[in-house]
């Protein structure tokens, strides 16, 4: 059976990440871009990190930040998974030794097709609602259609939510989903039963993929 990966992202308080990990989630994304509202200290990821079990990835958001301050707080927080969300050349993204994500902007014209050759280093490339430049987690979804074959896991984010994340992964297929502000109460504040409703949404998702 297919299973939607699965990454919340701009988790701040243990209580959240508790629930996100009885949940069943797949990835947890710290945001160490220090103008969003998500903010969190890279010391103080590395202590949430601790309550993560095996199997569930701490991943480093990054927006146009210099390689020291990335490279910093890498050695303080030691992710599996780097993303970088802002207009970061492929050779910057590789250059710390670490798998990377990179999101795209898909407001506007964008041929993922050209993203993934550009990126051909990245692990995945991360679609997200909001237009070139901004920052993520604005909860803005885009215009949902099937995705060309690029030879990379697409992971859809922006925007989506427990009631629409179903209709997502029917029409694009997949790798995996991200969301922050459609499981929030408020900006860096998760909601445990938005959450649980957002993972079955999913597993739900599964399982009519995985229907002939
Ligand atoms: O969340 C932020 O504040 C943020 C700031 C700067 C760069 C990236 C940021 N977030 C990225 C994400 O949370 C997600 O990858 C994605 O944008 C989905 O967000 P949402 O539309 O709120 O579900």
């Amino acid at each position: 059976m297919l299973r939607t990966r699965i990454k919340f992202c701009g988790l701040r308080r243990a209580v959240d990440i508790a629930s996100a990990v009885d949940c069943g989630v797949d990835a947890i994304g710290f945001v160490l871009v220090p103008a969003s509202p998500r903010f969190i200290r890279a010391e103080d990821a590395a202590t949430l990190r601790t309550r993560l079990p095996p199997f569930v990835s701490a991943v480093a958001l990054f927006k146009d930040q210099d390689a020291a301050s990335v490279q910093d707080a890498i050695d303080t927080l030691r992710p599996d998974l780097l993303q970088f969300h802002g207009g970061e050349p492929a050779g910057f993204c590789a250059s710390f030794g670490l798998p990377y994500l990179k999101s795209v902007a898909m407001r506007g014209k964008v041929s993922l097709k050209a993203e993934a050759r550009r990126h051909a280093g990245a692990a995945g490339l991360l679609l997200d609602g909001h237009a070139p430049g901004e920052m993520g987690g604005q909860g803005e979804t885009f215009d949902w259609a099937a995705l060309p074959a690029v030879n990379k896991p697409l992971i859809l984010a922006g925007g989506l939510t427990p009631r629409n994340v179903a209709k997502g992964i029917a029409l694009m297929q997949p790798y995996g989903v991200d969301v922050s502000s459609g499981i929030e109460s408020r900006p860096g504040v998760k909601n445990a039963t938005a959450m649980r409703d957002f993972v079955a949404a999913v597993r739900r998702a599964d399982a009519r993929r995985a229907k002939p």
